[in-house]
């Protein structure tokens, strides 16, 4: 598939955060997503998954079939929108069933992020890095070709940050795409760099006279 960004702006609380974003991605590529705390990097991911409407511009994906760009993705963000009731099998047989397309096994998943003992254990008795690495995992469960990640790497230790970054090549490598939103060195090979900076002095006052004849 192909993701077609353009012209994209973001405004939240009345403020606007960035504008005039574009990009294009093809199979194999990779966009990190840099910049400051609050330059808009989760606001970014939460328009491309189709969870805040852009201000202005437009998002789009080609080669997908008759699928929804939504049906295209998969996201990990902050929030990793696990069950701590249910068990680490569990949530990734929720996801299995719920997403459709199915690749690895919830088993196959945890084993190759390094898990397979927790299998069994609610996710609620997980620590911080464990239960990202089980919402990675919902990544292998299911084939989407746009990865959509946000700080990916936050809890995890040196070891699982080399099988993310293993995952993401291999994924690359089947023609997927990775959009992660980052502070810090994925370990993505040629990956471009977008980086959102604050809305300049002449783009606030290009807004304001537009406000101002509205
Ligand atoms: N739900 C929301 N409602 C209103 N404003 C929001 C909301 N979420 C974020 N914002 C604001 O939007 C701006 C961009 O936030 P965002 O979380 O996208 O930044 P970020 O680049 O991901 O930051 P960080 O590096 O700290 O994760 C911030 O000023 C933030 O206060």
């Amino acid at each position: 598939m192909r993701l077609i960004v353009e012209n994209l702006a973001c405004r939240r609380s009345g403020r606007r955060i960035f504008s005039g974003l574009s990009f294009t991605l093809g199979p194999g590529e990779a966009l990190m997503i840099t910049g400051r705390n609050g330059a808009g990097k989760s606001s970014l991911l939460a328009m491309l998954s189709g969870r805040l409407k852009p201000d202005a511009g437009t998002i789009r994906g080609e080669d997908i079939g008759d699928a929804g760009l939504p049906e295209c993705l998969h996201v990990v963000g902050h929030r990793d929108g696990l069950k701590s009731a249910l068990t680490a099998q569990e949530n990734l047989d929720f996801a299995r069933d719920l997403l459709g397309d199915a690749q690895l096994t919830p088993g196959e998943a945890l084993a190759a992020m390094g898990l397979p003992h927790v299998a069994r254990l609610p996710v609620g008795y997980l620590s911080a890095g464990q239960r990202r690495r089980v919402a990675l995992a919902r990544l292998l469960v299911c084939r989407r070709p746009l990865w959509l990640l946000d700080e990916p790497t936050a809890a995890l230790d040196l070891a699982s940050q080399d099988v993310l970054a293993a995952m993401m090549g291999r994924h690359r490598a089947e023609g997927g795409l990775v959009v992660a939103a980052t502070h810090q060195a994925l370990g993505l090979e040629d990956a471009r760099e977008l980086r959102i900076g604050p809305a300049t002095a002449e783009q606030v006052l290009d807004e304001r006279i537009e406000e101002s004849w509205a």
